[in-house]
Formats: structure tokens, C-alpha cells, sequence
């Protein structure tokens, strides 16, 4: 039998060639009290896969997020990354433990995650913001995070604006100083909470296009919640559905958008979308 530790236990009766899991929920609950929030989840995401998760508000999906970046823990199941247990590991019998903050560290170096509210240091600037992590956590000098730094500003469109403070620039643009702060960590995941909700709706496709760039020229694994949901179908290659705390289905983007099964999703979408928009392409 397998441990969970052991890679081959990630992907039951995986074949050579066949997708490799980086994300992997087993059987997770997650329970504020006595609510409960998740439970008994199961779903992986494969490696380069992007897949965005919807569903009505309450359904669990930043705290799906939250528990693969470690800012909650799983109160039942494991987590895996790459066939490693994020926060707890089984233990023969089925009993659960919990790792040590040093191995949940280093698996968390390898994931990044964006904000719907930026999360900047407002009294740091851009340049200090985006290399505190490279510089600090993955022990780079501050010359090379710098460059790096540099680099990423120029991508996201910001390369005059590394010496500002968070406060002197708009909303859509400390959203990308925030991305660029994700990426300067070089992450194999990206988590993307539902990052343009906070801003005024004519920036919402400055920061869309940077995001459908990441998704174009990387393979980074990401794993989205969104309200856009035009946003969902272009960069996904899964969409799932969420009600309640569980999975409700799971399809490509133009069978979940044009011709969704479940009733719960066509009401969801109806109400999102709009009467008539399903099946629309
Ligand atoms: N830190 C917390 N303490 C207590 N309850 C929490 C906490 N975080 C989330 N919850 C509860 O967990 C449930 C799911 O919340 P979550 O934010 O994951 O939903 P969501 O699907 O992302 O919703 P939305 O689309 O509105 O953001 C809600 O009932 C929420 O009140």
C-alpha cells in the first residue's frame, strides 16, 4: 500500500506519461466549529492545469485557497502537493499528523497566491514589497531580487513605478504590483482569490490581460476564483462547480458555460450570466 509521502500514491493506477497531480484533496474537511464548511472533498488538479472554481457565495471556495496556501489547515483528510502531504500526513491506521512548521514552509515556497485586497506593505515600496520574500525566504541578495524585480515591474507594465509608495498608485495598479510580487517567488501554483472583485470596473480587464499573459507564456499550475466569468472561459481548462462545500461538477469551460448538467449549475449560472446567456457559445 502506497504512504502518502510516496509519489506513486498520488495518482492511484497512474500511468507513465499520464498527467502528474500537483494538488491533490483527499477526503478534506474543513470546519469552523460546527460549521462545516467542507467535507469529504476530493479533487487534483494537474500539473500546467488552470481550473477555476465557482459557485455561490458560502460555498467554500477561498477557504479551498486559504487551505493550500497553509492560512487555514484542513481539520480532516490531506492535502498533497506533488505527491508531498501539505499539513498532515497519514500515518498507518489512518492516524493523522501534523508536520512540522519547517516541512510546511518549504512546500509553501513552492506556491503563491493573489489577493482580492493587494496586501501590500503600505510602508514599504513597490521594489521592497516585491523582493521582502525572494530576499528573505528563498535567500536571494537583494541585487538579484532587485533585477528580478525590475523584470517583473516591466511585465506587469510598472517599470517606472518600483520607488512609489502602495498609496500613490490606483487599485488596478497595486493589483499588479501584488502579482508581480507572487511571481518574483517563482511559484509552481498560483491562487488567484478573486482578484479583480476590488476594483472599479474599467481596470478590471488591465489586470485580466496580465493574468491571461501568466496563463499564455507559463506553466504555471493556477487554480482561480472568479466572478468573471468570461475570464473562466478563456484561461480554464476545468471549471468546477461548487454548492455547499462539494464538487457538484466538473467539466471543460464550453460544456460547463454552453450546456452545464446539473440543475444547481444552470440556476447558478442564470444568475450570474443572465436568462438566455447559456448556450450562448
Ligand atoms: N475564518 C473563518 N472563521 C469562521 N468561518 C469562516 C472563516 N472563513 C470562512 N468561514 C465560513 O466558511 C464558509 C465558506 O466561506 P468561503 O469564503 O470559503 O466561501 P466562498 O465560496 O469563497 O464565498 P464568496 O464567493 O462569498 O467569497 C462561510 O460560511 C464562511 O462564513
Amino acid at each position: 500500500m502506497p504512504t502518502p509521502t510516496d509519489p506513486a500514491a498520488t495518482a492511484p493506477g497512474a500511468r507513465a506519461g499520464a498527467p502528474a497531480p500537483i494538488i491533490e484533496f483527499r477526503d478534506v474537511e474543513k470546519r469552523f466549529g460546527d460549521n462545516v464548511v467542507l467535507k469529504d472533498l476530493n479533487f487534483h488538479v494537474n500539473k500546467g492545469e488552470r481550473v477555476t472554481l465557482i459557485g455561490p457565495s458560502g460555498s467554500g471556495k477561498t477557504t479551498i485557497l486559504r487551505l493550500v496556501m497553509t492560512l487555514e489547515e484542513a481539520t480532516g483528510g490531506i492535502i498533497l502537493i506533488d505527491g508531498q502531504p501539505l499539513t498532515h500526513r497519514l500515518e498507518e491506521g489512518g492516524k493523522r499528523v501534523r508536520l512540522s512548521n519547517r516541512e510546511i514552509k518549504r512546500t509553501r515556497t513552492r506556491i503563491g497566491m493573489v489577493f482580492q485586497q493587494f496586501n501590500l506593505f503600505p510602508n514599504m515600496t513597490v521594489i521592497e514589497n516585491i523582493i521582502e520574500s525572494p530576499v528573505h525566504v528563498l535567500g536571494q541578495s537583494k541585487t538579484e531580487a532587485r533585477s528580478k524585480a525590475q523584470d517583473l515591474l516591466g511585465k506587469v507594465g510598472l517599470a517606472d513605478k518600483a520607488d512609489a509608495h502602495p498609496s500613490s498608485l490606483s487599485g488596478g495598479q497595486q493589483q499588479r504590483v501584488a502579482i508581480a510580487r507572487a511571481l518574483a517567488m517563482d511559484p509552481e501554483i498560483l491562487l488567484l482569490d478573486e482578484v479583480t472583485s476590488a476594483l472599479d470596473p474599467e481596470i478590471v480587464d488591465e489586470v485580466l490581460g496580465i493574468l491571461r499573459n501568466i496563463a499564455e507564456t507559463t506553466d504555471i499550475t493556477m487554480l482561480i476564483v472568479t466572478h468573471e466569468m468570461q475570464f473562466a472561459r478563456d484561461v480554464s481548462d476545468r471549471v468546477l462547480m461548487f454548492d455547499g462545500g462539494s464538487i457538484v461538477e466538473d467539466s471543460d469551460p464550453h460544456t460547463m458555460f454552453t450546456a452545464p448538467t446539473h440543475d444547481r449549475t444552470k440556476k447558478f449560472l442564470r444568475a450570474v450570466l443572465g436568462e438566455g446567456q447559456i448556450g450562448t457559445r
